[in-house]
């Protein structure tokens, strides 16, 4: 996440330019200085750099949740540790088995899902068997988690009680939603049960109850619904869901109320959390939330640079990079490239000057919404545009096929002006699923640029070739 909130933080101190600069951005001659180091001066603000830190999780995971619309490919095993190694391990690979409510295997079947994904083929039979199991639960996004408690809350309400049986907490309203989308989906075809949304600006009035079986919200307002203003009767939750425990902690205040609301449910209240990453902090948060826990994990699967031709260009300045760029877009033909610049000012006038040249282009950048962003990447994939100029915030989690060609217009850095290894890995590198192979082509505009990418070689122990831009014949040879 470095990365991202670094450039999140540039873009936003772009941002601040540009309203006091009107409606030019001025360029301070310390901003590109920080820039060409690679460092920042918000850095010096540690508090700023965790509000980015916070902003972006919650932001990435919406973005995730926005542009995915199937399973991401997994290859590796899951690992799940029993809480009694004893109990024999269940594991189903289809929903029939799992005997769900018809309506409910009416609307798994009617969003197209088959057969449950690798951690559902675990994680379904635990949440569902009787008595009620807890389970902490961490895999990358996309693997079907949410769908899976959502099944599984959907399964144990009864709709013939008109009280809260299932709360569900996330870390933002926007994530909230989400949420709240998959479960009228996959609750279309029981219409006797009802969901509720505690989230800000959803008043009620003084002394109400809530009617609806499934309550979805934010931990601030959940907390409230349960304790001030007693909308729900907390005793009567038969399943608690912690979603997205990662981005939960970043935001301060969250944990505590978390563990305020878990507090109040009844001891064999079924409690269920879930994770994309499990940082230490986040496993010693999950088990303050989920006694006597079943613990499944899925790793994600490896990127490599195994199928990755990588190449070098030496230039003196961005528009000399540009020129490159030109030159090899005149020598090969390219279906369609990413092309990462380190700020967002550059990423805006790349994006023009290549326009200009009548390449259809679109531009991810920090300021955008995530919807707005998440428009631009599903035409993007759609083919509409076959150049994709971003800076890094947007750029996590876009699996786009049939980009063969990879440009660090700037090299990725962290905000200490150190290679940043990992996002390098994650822009160019490849998952099974992706296996083509790929051109990835490096920009180098100074001798600190250069040494970055020295030691990013050195890091991945793979050759970075030098390549001459002017010699089209040269540029011809790497696409073959
Ligand atoms: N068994 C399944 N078969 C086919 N598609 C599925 C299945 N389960 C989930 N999906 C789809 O895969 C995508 C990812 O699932 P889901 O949102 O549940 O994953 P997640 O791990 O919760 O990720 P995120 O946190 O990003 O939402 C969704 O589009 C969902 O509709």
């Amino acid at each position: 996440m470095a990365t991202d909130s670094w450039a999140l933080a540039v873009d936003e101190q772009e941002a601040a330019a540009q309203s006091i600069g009107g409606l030019n951005i001025n360029e301070t001659e310390e901003n590109s200085k920080a820039q060409e180091n690679g460092t920042n001066k918000t850095e010096e603000n540690g508090d700023k750099a965790d509000d980015d830190d916070r902003e972006d999780r919650a932001a990435q995971s919406l973005l995730n949740k926005l542009i995915r619309n199937n399973l991401v490919n997994n290859t590796n095993q899951v690992e799940v540790l029993q809480r009694d190694p004893n109990s024999p391990l269940y594991s189903v690979k289809s929903f029939e088995e799992l005997r769900l409510k018809p309506q409910l295997l009416q609307g798994v079947y009617a969003m197209g899902f088959n057969r449950p994904s690798k951690i559902q083929e675990n994680a379904l039979p635990m949440m569902l068997a009787e008595p009620p199991q807890n389970l902490i639960a961490q895999s990358q996004s996309g693997t079907g988690k949410t769908a899976a408690f959502v099944l599984a809350m959907l399964s144990h309400v009864d709709p013939t009680h008109s009280w809260p049986q299932c709360l569900c907490v996330s870390p933002t309203y926007e994530l909230a939603l989400q949420t709240g989308k998959v479960i009228e989906q996959m609750g279309k075809f029981y219409p006797e049960v009802k969901l509720a949304y505690a989230i800000r600006g959803n008043k009620l009035e003084k002394g109400m109850k809530i009617q609806e079986q499934i309550v979805i919200g934010t931990p601030g307002t959940v907390l409230d619904w349960c304790l001030k203003l007693r909308f729900i009767d907390p005793k009567k939750i038969k399943v608690f869901v912690l979603d997205e425990a990662d981005v939960m902690i970043a935001t301060q205040g969250h944990q505590d109320q978390s563990i305020r609301i878990q507090r109040m449910l009844p001891k064999d209240c079924q409690m269920l959390l879930f994770s994309a990453t499990f940082e230490d902090s986040v496993w010693k948060f999950a088990e303050r939330i989920v006694p006597d826990p079943n613990v499944i994990k899925l790793k994600r699967e490896e990127e490599t640079l195994d199928t990755i031709k990588q190449y070098y260009v030496l230039c003196n300045n961005k528009e000399e990079k540009f020129m490159a760029l030109c030159n090899i877009y005149g020598a090969i033909t390219i279906a369609q490239a990413m092309i990462f610049c380190h700020t967002r000012k550059t990423a805006g006038w790349l994006a023009g000057e290549l326009s200009r040249e009548g390449h259809q282009v679109a531009l991810l950048s920090g300021e955008m919404a995530v919807e707005q962003r998440a428009a631009v990447i599903d035409r993007f994939r759609d083919g509409k545009e076959k150049v994709l100029v971003t800076t890094n915030v947007c750029a996590r989690g876009i699996d786009v096929e049939q980009v063969s060609v990879v440009i660090n217009f700037d090299l990725p850095v962290d905000k200490d002006g150190n290679p940043d290894n990992e996002t390098y890995l994650h822009r160019i590198g490849r998952t099974g699923r992706f296996g083509k192979r790929g051109l990835a082509i490096n920009m180098v505009d100074s001798r600190f640029s250069m040494n970055v990418l020295n030691r990013i070689q050195d890091h991945f122990n793979k050759k970075i070739e030098k390549l001459d831009t002017d010699d089209l014949d040269e540029i011809e040879k790497i696409a073959n």
